[in-house]
């Protein structure tokens, strides 16, 4: 045999075939997604989301303590309000008392290393489930909903939020938001992680399970990418990062890492995010459960061809088991 033929000598053995990764994969790219309810002793769990729960505030020590111990670095939060009233304009998403706001602060006395990120969105605090705001005729109302999406998360960072993560899809919310957090003066204490590349997915559905946040008429398609749009995404990614946008994400992830390696390439100097979301988790657990693979195994191949693509940050419901096996 030819000697450029021989390729399997370089990674015949467990440690080489690491070393043919250009980015490994490690406990802190990985950032937990978790849903905070207003019941503050809840623990609730989400039955499409195998091991996942909704918690209560008076919770959050005997359920994050261990995996920060395991080295948790980072958490995004959902708030998940269920006793409150929703209205047109979400009030409860930055209620003083709400669940999003009384988790940061007690988060943050909590444990003071762990670095905290709100999902900011309007979907699960406005009655009729959509991320903004709605004109009479069921179209989003732009404006008005950049303009309450930014006053929410600059309420986030008050209250003591690392970074805030603009869910919402809506035009122009990254530049109202990073104007409002250099005017509130937290314009270099916050990081603006923006949802850049977010598609109207079908792989949400466990997700609006859990956080109570499935639109009541319509969907989301007039704001969210079409799943064929690879020219608009890379628009959107350009648009962030002239926004001001400090990380990019792209959402889902593993049918979109063409997305994620296209990514990389446009933003070379920011750091790329990507949500593996709960339809994705959920087909994992599915497949394993029908026989399909070993758990264990799809998860880490899933997760790794992210990393491969060019994502340095893992939005992943697997994060706890991620901290015992890495
Ligand atoms: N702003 C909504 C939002 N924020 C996070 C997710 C999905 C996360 C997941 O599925 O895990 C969604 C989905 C949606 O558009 O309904
Ligand atoms: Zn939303
Ligand atoms: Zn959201």
């Amino acid at each position: 045999m030819d000697i450029s033929s021989i390729l399997q000598g370089g990674y015949q053995h467990p440690v080489s075939r690491s070393w043919q990764a250009k980015q490994q994969l490690t406990k802190s790219m990985l950032m937990y997604p978790i849903f905070i309810t207003d019941d503050p002793d809840a623990r609730v769990e989400v039955p499409s989301l195998p091991g996942q729960c909704r918690w209560g505030v008076n919770r959050l020590e005997e359920f994050l303590g261990p995996l920060v111990q395991k080295g948790l670095q980072s958490v995004i939060l959902f708030g998940v309000p269920l006793k409150c009233l929703k209205d047109m304009r979400g009030t409860p998403a930055d209620d003083p008392n709400g669940p999003v706001i009384s988790a940061v602060k007690k988060l943050r006395s909590l444990f003071p290393d762990l670095y905290i990120a709100c999902d900011v969105c309007l979907c699960e605090y406005t009655d009729h489930g959509h991320c903004g705001y709605l004109n009479a005729d069921g179209t989003i109302d732009n404006t008005p909903s950049v303009a309450r999406i930014a006053e929410v998360a600059v309420n986030y960072a008050k209250a003591g939020a690392h970074c805030v993560a603009p869910s919402d899809m809506m035009d122009g919310r990254v530049k109202a938001i990073k104007r409002g957090l250099i005017d509130a003066g937290f314009g270099n204490k916050c990081t603006l992680m923006s949802y850049s590349a977010k598609f109207a997915s079908s792989l949400y559905g466990p997700f609006r399970d859990a956080a109570g946040s499935a639109p009541s008429f319509g969907n989301r398609k007039c704001y969210q990418l079409p799943v064929a749009a690879r020219g608009l995404a890379r628009r959107a990614i350009l648009r962030d990062m002239e926004e001001g946008a400090d990380i990019i994400m792209v959402k889902p992830a593993l049918p979109y890492l063409d997305i994620i390696a296209d990514a990389g390439q446009l933003a070379v100097d920011h750091p790329i995010a990507c949500y593996q979301v709960s339809g994705e988790f959920a087909m994992v657990h599915a497949g394993a459960a029908a026989g399909v693979y070993d758990l264990k195994t799809m998860a880490f191949e899933s997760v790794e061809s992210m990393v491969r693509a060019g994502a340095t940050l893992i939005m992943t419901y697997f994060t706890p088991d991620f901290l015992d096996w890495l």
